[in-house]
Formats: C-alpha cells, structure tokens, sequence
C-alpha cells in the first residue's frame, strides 16, 4: 500500500518537475539571493527535497507527500505578488498539482 502511493507521489512529482513553469521550484530557495527569505518563511520546501523525502523513505503516506507540496505553494503565496513571475508560476503549478493529484486518487 505504501509502496503504491509512494508510485504516484514519484509520478506527479516527475509530472512537476517536467512542467515549463516548475522552474522555481526545482530547487530550495537561494537565501543569499533573497536574504529575507529565512525570516519570513518558517518551512523552506521545494521539489528536490520532496524528491529525496521519498527516496530515503521519509514519508509514511501520500499525505505527509501533498502536505509538504502544498508547502511549496503556500511559501510561494507568502512570499511573492500574485502578478509576479514567480507568483503566476506558484499559482499555475499548484492547479496543476492538485487537478493531477484529484486524477490519481
Ligand atoms: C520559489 C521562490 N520563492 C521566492 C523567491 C524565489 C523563488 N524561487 C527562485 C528559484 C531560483 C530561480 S529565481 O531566483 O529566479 C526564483
């Protein structure tokens, strides 16, 4: 059972990943590019350590894995304008997420 949701966690973190806009997601957020990064945002996460939580067997159900993507949105809602870059991509990524995950489950 685990196993088969750790299958579709990798399946639509591979999906993410793919996308033209998971850009600024791909990697942690370069907190000496954006010094106050650290200070507002108490839970830094990104898809490479979603990425690496499955990989070395963090999670024990797929819902510790949407917790931890939803995250990546809330962070990216806190910390950049709706209209920029960045906060158009947090905003088409996490439909994405969510329309893909509704499919799978
Ligand atoms: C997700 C996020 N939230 C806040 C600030 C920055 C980011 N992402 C960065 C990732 C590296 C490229 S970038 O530096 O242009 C954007």
């Amino acid at each position: 059972k685990l196993a088969k949701e750790m299958a579709m966690c990798r399946t639509v973190l591979a999906e993410l990943e793919a996308h033209d806009e998971a850009w600024p997601f791909l990697l942690p957020v370069n907190t000496k590019q954006f010094p106050t990064y650290k200070k507002i945002i108490k839970s830094p996460m990104d898809l490479s350590t979603i990425k690496k939580r499955i990989n070395e067997g963090v999670y024990k159900s797929k819902d510790e894995f949407t917790a931890d993507m939803r995250i990546i949105f809330n962070n990216c809602e806190t910390f950049n304008e709706d209209d920029s870059p960045v906060g158009k991509a947090g905003h088409s990524m996490r439909t994405l997420f969510e329309a893909r995950w509704l499919e799978l489950n």
